[in-house]
């Protein structure tokens, strides 16, 4: 098991660790598919993001027979009648097209353990894969998000989310999470009116329509008249009807306010499955005081079922910021968990608002309306910050052998968007020493460095990372103050950009204990896909063009010969780390491990039965090619028509740039916002 990093940086928590303790994702999870009559093709897609195989079933009885690594599907029409006696031996997700022919059977999705609803067209496959990596616990948000030293979320106050659309990506550069503000939503009537409260079909649209767009974690909020909100008040069981189906979609927050009935809010957080609770607490009569006893009683009460809990109140005078933050300071000083969210509304309270570590609601010029009173910005939180002497201005390197002209375009633009005050400036890698000497310079505030450092010739950077130690590579250099003193650690984000890849389209558990193929000049090409590919649990990996020797050689194999490839077991995944004038070389490997029965389209349906099924073995799936340059013919064009989910340097470095970004600037800048902002051209 690979113990990935331990640093700790000024973005993330005093004393933090950025523990990615990637679990060894051995089993196959059980699962039964219901689906529309003449909808079990995503079954075999569900079945092969997990990497599983897939049987059409006729009843209970024959899915109860079957190995729980195999992927059941039934259709409603033969399951309704039989549920209630079955002895759910697998965890049951209804799917519904919401495209389809067929109407919405909810009696059936309130038996079941989630509901997966999509559109057939266009459909949306790193959805199922984020859906099942969150609903089978292979990820966790909120366990990334509590390393960060400040989190937001984007609070969207859209009536129809289709109009955030267009924007979304910019709307949420800087953000941790979206809430999704389900009372605002309007639903249109007939009539030309709109319903008072939004129907779960509509409301699940939406929803699945976010999470189609976005790979930030949802937060799923039913906000009371009371409190700012249109939920009506009179039926509490309104909003566990409406929180308990959020969970069984799969929403990463939901948003549990404490007047609810403890019994609601019990059965809630019973019932959460990998979903988080933020306990939400508002107070708009202007009379609450941070300073009385019964405060801290209301935090109390919350903690029990919150994950992270949260109280905003309206106040109308400057002491009672000062008066939130000696709360906010002894409350997380007695209580370190859950999390505090406290902030004060309204103009007065905007100090507050940059005071918060915790999920702070931000708004953006683009949206509608601000969710709350005296709601601002990233930027201008940031600014603020700057201004009050709490975000000093920063040099920000990229240090590289050569100029990259769109790169520096692209750090300049995440900072203006994000109004940060820092500068990006670009440093020639020439003599020895140079990085050194860029280290010393007076407002160094960090680097990226391409091509990366062999990280034991670098004294200079006394603390690695786990991962920049066992790969032997730094490419982004932090700075870290200590007594005073500026101490500088190594980190490698390349692994986790290969490791994002690898992810997009699959779960983690689809790699445990499969082969994997790599192909490189060098093992110093190869060490970040070889981090990558262990964090996942995969299992052996046959190396071609070089011998592993350092520390990550275990289980990996030189092949060395014709008759070693017609050997070895198939490849679950390929990558090529060689150069771009040889990566055709990968070409004959990919049509001998071809995919028999995939049309290739990494987005599309129409996989057959039995499908993962190769001549009795499991069948490749992924290729990546880290190539970057010029060359004659395109091995991705050629992987997906031989059927692999093929993936190029592009996204690679898409994904090395979000983690870059996170570490230098302690800021969340998705994926999509990074290839729209980098051009057809790449960043790298
Ligand atoms: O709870 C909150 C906080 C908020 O009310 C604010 O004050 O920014 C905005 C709401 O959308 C959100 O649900």
């Amino acid at each position: 098991m690979i113990q990935a990093e331990s640093v700790t940086t000024s973005h993330l928590k005093e004393g933090g660790v950025i523990d990615v303790q990637e679990i060894l994702h051995g089993t196959r999870p059980a699962l039964l598919i219901l689906h529309n009559d003449g909808e079990e093709d995503i079954v075999g897609v569900f079945a092969d993001v997990l990497g599983q195989l897939w049987e059409s079933a006729a009843s209970l009885e024959e899915v109860n027979m079957g190995p729980g690594s195999i992927i059941y599907g039934l259709p409603h029409s033969l399951v309704a009648p039989q549920l209630d006696s079955w002895n759910r031996t697998r965890m049951l997700i209804n799917t519904h097209c919401v495209d389809g022919p067929h109407p919405r059977n909810d009696a059936l999705t309130e038996r079941c353990d989630y509901e997966y609803l999509y559109t057939r067209s266009p459909f949306f496959r790193r959805d199922v894969a984020r859906f099942l990596s969150l609903i089978l616990g292979q990820i966790s948000p909120h366990r990334d998000l509590t390393k960060k030293a400040r989190t937001t979320l984007i609070s969207t106050t859209f009536p129809d989310v289709h109009a955030a659309l267009p924007n979304l990506d910019i709307l949420s550069v800087g953000a941790d999470a979206i809430e999704i503000r389900v009372d605002l939503l309007e639903e249109p009537l007939p009539d030309g009116s709109f319903s008072k409260v939004p129907s779960l079909k509509y409301v699940g649209e939406q929803v699945m329509l976010l999470r189609q767009r976005t790979e930030l974690p949802i937060i799923y909020t039913t906000r009371c008249t009371n409190e700012n909100g249109r939920f009506p008040m009179d039926d509490p069981m309104l909003f566990y009807k409406y929180l308990s189906r959020a969970i069984q979609w799969g929403c990463e927050y939901i948003d549990v306010e404490l007047w609810l009935p403890e019994e609601i809010r019990r059965k809630l957080a019973e019932t959460k499955g990998c979903s988080k609770i933020i306990s939400a607490f508002h107070d708009f009569s202007g009379t609450f005081k941070w300073t009385a006893p019964e405060t801290q009683t209301l935090f109390e009460r919350g903690a029990v079922y919150g994950d992270v809990v949260k109280m905003y109140v309206l106040v109308n005078s400057m002491q009672e910021n000062i008066e939130l933050e000696y709360f906010r300071s002894t409350i997380q000083t007695k209580y370190p968990h859950p999390p505090f969210s406290g902030l004060n509304m309204g103009p007065t309270g905007q100090l507050s608002r940059t005071m918060n570590k915790i999920f702070t609601p931000i708004t953006h010029p683009l949206l509608p309306m601000i969710a709350a009173p005296g709601q601002l910005s990233a930027a201008e939180i940031n600014s603020t910050l700057h201004s009050m002497g709490q975000m000093p201005k920063l040099d920000i390197y990229g240090i590289g052998s050569f100029r990259s002209t769109s790169q520096a375009m692209f750090f300049e633009k995440c900072f203006n968007e994000l109004g940060l005050p820092h500068q990006f400036l670009f440093a020639e890698r020439a003599p020895k020493a140079s990085i050194e000497n860029i280290l010393r310079r007076p407002n160094f505030g960090g680097a990226y460095i391409n091509p990366p450092l062999a990280g034991a010739s670098a004294p200079y950077l006394p603390t690695l990372s786990n991962a920049a130690r066992a790969i032997g590579q730094v490419d982004t250099v932090l700075v870290r103050s200590e007594n005073g003193h500026p101490t500088y650690i190594g980190e490698n984000a390349t692994w986790k950009g290969i490791r994002a890849t690898l992810t997009r389209d699959f779960v983690p558990s689809a790699y445990g204990r499969r082969a994997a193929l790599l192909l490189a000049s060098s093992e110093a090409d190869a060490a970040a896909s070889i981090f990558a590919l262990k964090s996942l649990g995969i299992g052996p990996i046959y190396t071609i063009g070089f011998r592993a020797h350092g520390s990550l050689s275990a289980e990996v194999e030189p092949v060395r010969s014709v008759e070693d490839v017609k050997r070895l077991e198939q490849p679950f995944v390929i990558i090529s780390a060689l150069p771009a004038e040889k990566s055709l070389l990968v070409v004959p490997l990919l049509k001998h491990y071809r995919v028999d029965g995939r049309n290739g389209n990494s987005n599309g349906h129409g996989h057959g039965h039995g499908q993962g099924v190769a001549g009795g073995r499991s069948a490749g799936k992924v290729f990546v090619d880290l190539a970057s340059g010029a060359r004659k013919a395109d091995p991705l064009a050629i992987a997906t028509s031989a059927g692999w989910t093929a993936y190029g340097i592009a996204d690679v470095s898409a994904w090395t740039t979000v983690e870059t970004i996170r570490l230098l600037v302690g800021q969340n800048v998705c994926y999509d916002f990074v290839r729209l902002a980098s051009g057809r051209g790449g960043l790298f």
